[in-house]
């Protein structure tokens, strides 16, 4: 069994370390706050899950050269934001080689870089692989059935990842499309606040099924041509985890949006919301790779308008319905 250490304890990094822990590992969840792993360690619940007692053999920290000594691997998942200051904390205590894998979805807003891109460059002499899916953290520690890709440039090392985390309700599979992977987690996000707005807006499920559809469109459109596969976005990673965040209110996201629908500004919608929005954050970096690449993408534009120019939703709707008439597939 393998020695992991899980950086950051929120929602996502304490039920990934409950699913290390129940696959045998030896798990260690670090958090960058000293008094939240004191609490950890006292009452052995987690607080970002809703109180969920935690495996009798996880340990805890706030001490990164203990998270970052002598693992077998180390898994990156506190918000996207965070993640190259976590990896510039984390570099002096790993070993060349080390497997480092990244779960967070997010685009880097300054060097529109995704998460593995900026650990890599962080950390030139790890392996860096990354974790995406359809995966609410609520129900991974629940143990409901779950998939999701592990995703690396070589093969072997995707397989690596699958091993540590798959068992009999976490199936995983393998994907060498990295980009796919980390472009698919991090638009749907943005795409999914969309869906949060319209819902909140009062429109029905017409609507809902035309953000999703369109929103994997334009961001397969962006995916190809910055080298991804098509197929990823048909794929767990791409359409799966759309669907997801665009239907459950376990997303954030969603949840954010239908606050955004119902007039709330965004600073208010995130509050109340209470744990990390990532499409706020990634909403100008996708729109920026966008036009970098010369993609239209009209969802992720007028969501970026909904946040930060006060376009009103129902205005940003009339803007997506009343675009010039085209065909739904340029199969050129
Ligand atoms: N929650 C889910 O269901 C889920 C599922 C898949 C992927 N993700 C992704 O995982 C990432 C983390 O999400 P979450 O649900 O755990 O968020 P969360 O809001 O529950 O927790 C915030 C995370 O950020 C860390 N953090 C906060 N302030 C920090 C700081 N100053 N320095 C370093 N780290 C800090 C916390 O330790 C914690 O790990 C996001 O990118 C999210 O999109 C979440
Ligand atoms: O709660 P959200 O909207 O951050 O979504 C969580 C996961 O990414 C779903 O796969």
């Amino acid at each position: 069994m393998a020695k992991i250490s899980v950086l950051g304890s929120g929602a996502w990094g304490t039920a990934l370390a409950m699913l290390l822990s129940d696959n045998g590992h030896e798990v260690l969840l670090w958090s960058p706050f000293a008094e939240h792993t004191e609490e950890l360690r006292r009452t052995r619940k987690s607080s970002a899950l809703g109180g969920l007692e935690l495996p009798a053999g996880m340990q805890f920290t706030s001490d990164m050269k203990k998270a970052g000594e002598r693992q077998d691997a180390i898994v990156l998942a506190t918000a996207s934001v965070y993640t190259r200051g976590v990896a510039r904390e984390l570099r002096p205590y790993v070993k060349t080689g080390q497997l480092l894998v990244c779960v967070a979805k997010g685009i880097e807003e300054k060097s529109l870089l995704f998460q593995t891109d900026e650990v890599q460059e962080e950390i030139p002499d790890a392996v860096v692989a990354c974790l995406s899916g359809p995966s609410h953290a609520e129900e991974v520690a629940r143990r409901l059935p779950t998939t999701c890709v592990a995703g690396a440039a070589d093969s072997a090392v995707a397989e690596q990842v699958q091993e540590l985390f798959m068992n009999r309700v976490f199936r995983v599979y393998t994907s060498t499309d990295v980009k796919g992977i980390e472009l698919g987690g991090a638009v749907k996000n943005v795409i999914a606040l969309a869906a949060g707005i319209a819902d909140g807006l009062g429109y029905g499920d017409n609507t809902k099924a035309a953000l999703i559809t369109r929103g994997i469109a334009e961001t397969a459109r962006l995916g190809v041509k910055i080298g991804a596969h098509w197929e990823t976005f048909a794929g767990l990673t791409g359409i799966g985890d759309l669907i997801v965040t665009c239907a459950s209110m376990h997303s954030r996201n969603r949840r954010a949006g239908i606050l955004i629908g119902r007039g709330k500004p965004v600073e208010e919608a995130m509050r109340e919301v209470g744990q990390v929005v990532e499409g706020v954050y990634s909403a100008k970096a996708a729109l920026a790779l966008a036009e970098r690449e010369q993609v239209e993408m009209p969802i992720v534009d007028v969501v970026n308008r909904v946040l930060f120019s006060e376009l009103p939703a129902a205005e940003a709707v009339r803007m997506l319905m009343e675009r010039d008439p085209i065909a739904e597939w340029n199969y050129l």
